[in-house]
């Protein structure tokens, strides 16, 4: 699992909206092969939306073959309702991106037949080959969409009660008024979100550190749902320094070295050899070499045995830590 740690909400919007327009534009995704994207509403990929619709209008990123599923859907209020989810979406996301609207896929909480609704969702999904990546964020108690403490963690979509906490929280959506909070939502299961290829989950805010510290340093278990992320071969939790505090020092010094390699090689690839991999005198002497070694076979110049061995230990050496240094890198 890969931590990433950023200053504050907005960086970690940023960081999210860049990851997710990366993605999506790395998989070139086409009519007959598009891009499966799992979507949560909620306050935490606010922001992100917004910087999502900002590289749609400068035409650095398309949603055209790009088909969503949302998370999850309160039962019972009106799509219109202001604090539907499908409300959420449009407001907050589909109204400023290109994306076609039969692309859009919602459970709908309204369904004549709430149990057939999901199995529907779920038949909808592998119809697309699953989703590819899932962007997600947590209740302060570690669920994940509506998984509340105790789901299965091979959970599918199905209808779920909400925990007390989740309607208190949710309060803020309806007046403050516990009592207009829906109690019952429709919600993909922890297995469904574990199914995506790729899992994102932003976790943002003080009051959300200790179900971070349950994620990242107790093991799996279903009263922090969100700890499931933890089996996943590519899961990503992207944080905000409030929501460290629950976690050893110990703890965010490791990911933020991890991270600060990672970087580093990202640069290396992108600059070309010139990352902070280079701060190594050793690897400094040695790019040097390969690159003299280079020009002078360009220029059909004879090396010497001693030249053309030193040159190799060298180029050996730094093979060798790039390659450690990419391993140590992977989630
Ligand atoms: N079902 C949603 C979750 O999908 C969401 O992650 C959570 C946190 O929302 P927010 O980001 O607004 O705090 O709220 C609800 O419970």
């Amino acid at each position: 699992m890969r931590l990433v740690i950023r200053n504050d909400y907005d960086q970690v919007s940023e960081w999210v909206a860049h990851y997710i327009k990366e993605r999506i534009n790395q998989f070139e995704p086409s009519k007959d092969r598009p891009f499966v994207l799992g979507l949560p509403t909620g306050s935490s990929p606010l922001s992100a939306y917004r910087r999502l619709a900002e590289f749609c209008q400068e035409g650095k990123l398309s949603f055209k073959h790009v088909i969503t599923f949302n998370m999850d859907e309160y039962v019972g209020i009106p799509r219109s309702h202001k604090q539907s989810y499908y409300s959420f979406m449009w407001t907050h996301l589909f109204k400023n991106i290109d994306i076609p609207e039969e692309n859009i896929n919602f459970l709908d909480g309204n369904a004549s037949d709430l149990e057939e609704e999901c199995r529907r969702y779920e038949a909808e999904i592998a119809k697309y080959g699953g989703i590819e990546l899932f962007i997600g964020g947590i209740g302060p108690d570690g669920h994940i969409a509506f998984n509340e403490p105790g789901s299965s963690l091979t959970s599918r979509t199905r209808v779920k009660t909400l925990a007390y906490e989740t309607i208190i929280a949710n309060a803020r959506f309806f007046d403050g008024d516990i009592t207009k909070v829906p109690k019952l939502a429709l919600t993909v299961g922890v297995a469904t979100v574990m199914d995506a290829r790729e899992v994102c989950i932003i976790i943002t805010g003080a009051h959300r550190s200790i179900a971070l510290s349950k994620c990242v340093e107790e093991g799996v278990n279903h009263m922090w749902t969100v700890s499931a992320i933890q089996m996943h071969p590519k899961g990503l939790i992207v944080c905000d320094e409030d929501a460290t505090l629950e976690l050893h020092v110990k703890t965010v010094k490791y990911f933020k070295s991890i991270e600060h390699v990672h970087q580093s090689l990202i640069g290396q690839e992108n600059l070309g050899l010139q990352g902070e991999l280079l701060s190594s005198e050793k690897v400094k002497r040695s790019v040097k070499l390969s690159r003299d070694m280079m020009v002078r076979k360009l220029m059909n110049a004879e090396l010497s045995e001693e030249e053309d061995d030193d040159i190799f230990q060298d180029l050996r050496y730094t093979t060798q830590k790039k390659r450690r240094l990419a391993y140590s890198s992977s989630p």
